[in-house]
């Protein structure tokens, strides 16, 4: 496989950040990059005590349990091409690639587990909390989402290319819905994340024109439309890889965390 790590910005850095031990500084834009991902991580947090505060009525910690995953595991960027990546997928991968050399698109590194450590963030929560990342939680590759996100700083555009496996069916043959529209919320959010900082899903309003084969390969292109104080509005279009099929169209609000 081509090594294109160097041109990934701060993937290292996002990382770092998520508790991990490596850290290589490669790209320029890194210290940009360690902001959004110490604000990331921080949300993460606040996020999750802030839900379980106001559904409770005061101040709780969150309860939930995760698996223990390996080191190895940790340091994975599934961002990356990978055996079960069809033809299409590594096609348009490359394009993306190839748009990124002049610097106006980034690859965005994908783990599957988001670390949240105490000392980093200073957050009131006890010890380590090890969060898996819902999109990328399948251990095998190809059965579930294959999918990398590339990001036009100038545009407030993001694409995510992606590759539905098995185990995501819905109709016989066919992507659930429910996938889709995670792929959506997580380009979209991921977007309104990189231009204002942490924030979250408010709103979600999504048409489907036509199921998604498993095993295809699709985009999904998001753009912030507005940003109107703490409200982020965002577009997104799913198309298959060719642009002749249009799956789904989507408008989303996100709103900025106060932190
Ligand atoms: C563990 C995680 C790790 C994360 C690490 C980072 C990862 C980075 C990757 C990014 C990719 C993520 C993609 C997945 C994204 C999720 O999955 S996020 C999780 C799902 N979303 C939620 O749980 C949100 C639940 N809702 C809430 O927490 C609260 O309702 C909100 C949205 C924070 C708003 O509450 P608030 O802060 O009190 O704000 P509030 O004053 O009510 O509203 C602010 C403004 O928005 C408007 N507004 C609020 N809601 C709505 C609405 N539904 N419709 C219209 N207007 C609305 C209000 O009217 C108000 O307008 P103005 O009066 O200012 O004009």
């Amino acid at each position: 496989m081509v090594c294109w790590a160097p041109v990934r910005w701060g993937a290292d850095a996002h990382c770092r950040l998520l508790g991990f031990s490596r850290i290589h500084w490669v790209y320029t834009e890194g210290v940009a990059m360690l902001s959004i991902c110490a604000r990331h991580t921080r949300g993460g947090i606040y996020l999750c005590n802030y839900l379980t505060a106001q559904r409770a009525g005061g101040p709780a910690p969150c309860h939930f349990s995760t698996s223990q995953p390996s080191l190895s595991k940790d340091h994975r960027d599934y961002s990356l091409p990978n055996v079960s990546w069809s033809q299409n997928l590594q096609d348009l991968y490359n394009k993306y690639q190839e748009l990124s050399k002049n610097g106006n698109w980034k690859c965005i590194p994908s783990c599957s587990q988001w670390r949240l450590v105490k000392s980093q963030v200073g957050d009131p929560m006890e010890g380590v909390r090890e969060n898996r990342f819902f999109i990328r939680n399948l251990d095998k590759d190809g059965v579930g989402l294959e999918c990398c996100m590339f990001y036009n700083k100038a545009e407030k555009r993001m694409v995510c290319i992606f590759q539905p496996g098995p185990y995501l069916e819905g109709p016989p043959g066919f992507t659930h819905n429910g996938c889709t529209a995670t792929i959506i919320d997580s380009t979209a959010g991921e977007v309104a994340v990189c231009t204002v900082g942490m924030a979250v899903t408010a709103n979600l309003n999504i048409d489907y024109r036509n199921p998604i084969l498993l095993g295809s390969t699709a985009i999904a292109d998001s753009m912030v439309e507005k940003v109107d104080g703490r409200k982020v509005y965002t577009r997104c279009t799913v198309r298959s890889h060719d642009d002749k099929v249009v799956y789904a169209e989507a408008t989303g609000l996100f709103i900025k965390s106060n932190l």
